[in-house]
């Protein structure tokens, strides 16, 4: 596909899956921000595709996706370096059972508002191009996953908003936007290293990803 022209907002883009999404991205030809929460991690990357893509191909932005103002912000950076929007990856995502509220607010809230962010910079009715809305959720957005109800349960809430909004007569007809809403199973990132305050039962879970072909 060539994307010559078109920029990309990765959230979670320092590294793993949102990483991967951004070099495809770039790959192809598209300039991406990639927007994270851990800062010498974003730049590293950052610098790694500048090297590969271009000074102008990719540039990074600090934004912890639970603080509203932080998500408004990366969004107005975009637009004012690059002139537009037209891809949208709400990437990032933890896994921690014990913090459950914060994992609520990045895994979910975040998403929401990224989602109607992405409205009002990509819609056609205000002035942008339309474009494509790709939210992460999980395969645990699809089954039930007894180590991880909290989890699960976000990620549930992702795919229940993302259809919703993809079903709506008004986007469907005028945004020119797609929503889509990625489900991936298990993938070898950070976020399967289950930190010891994750809650997430540790009797289980190396169980859980040996069954899936992932030995920890
Ligand atoms: N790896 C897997 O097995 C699967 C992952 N996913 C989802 O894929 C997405 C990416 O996860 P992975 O790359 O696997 O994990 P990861 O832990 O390698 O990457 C997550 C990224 O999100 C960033 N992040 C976390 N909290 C943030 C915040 N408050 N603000 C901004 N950035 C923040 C992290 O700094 C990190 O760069 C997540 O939404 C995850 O739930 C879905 C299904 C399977
Ligand atoms: C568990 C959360 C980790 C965070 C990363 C993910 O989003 C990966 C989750 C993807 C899929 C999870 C599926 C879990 C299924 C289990 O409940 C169980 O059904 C698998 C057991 C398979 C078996 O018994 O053969």
């Amino acid at each position: 596909m060539n994307l010559s022209g078109k920029v990309a907002l990765v959230t979670g883009a320092a590294q793993g899956l949102g990483k991967a999404f951004s070099e495809s991205l770039l790959s192809q030809g598209a300039k991406v921000c990639l927007a994270d929460v851990k800062v010498q991690q974003g730049k590293t990357t950052a610098a790694e595709f500048q090297k590969t893509f271009g000074n102008d191909s990719a540039f990074f932005e600090k934004c912890d996706v639970s603080i509203a103002d932080d998500v408004t912000n990366v969004f107005k950076k975009v637009k004012s370096k690059y002139g537009q929007i037209d891809i949208l990856v709400n990437n990032a995502g933890i896994a921690n059972e014990t913090h459950w509220r914060k994992m609520v607010d990045i895994n979910l809230v975040s998403v929401i508002q990224g989602t109607q962010l992405g409205i009002e910079y990509m819609s056609k009715e205000y002035g942008g191009n339309g474009g494509v809305i790709i939210n992460v959720s999980s395969s645990a957005g699809l089954v039930p996953v007894f180590i991880t109800p909290v989890y699960c349960a976000v990620k549930f809430g992702v795919v229940g908003f993302t259809r919703s909004v993809a079903v709506n007569p008004r986007n469907r007809s005028t945004s020119g936007i797609r929503f889509c809403c990625l489900c991936p199973a298990f993938t070898d990132t950070d976020i399967i290293k289950f930190k010891k305050d994750s809650g997430i039962n540790m009797k289980y879970a190396p169980k859980i990803l040996k069954s899936v072909g992932i030995n920890k």
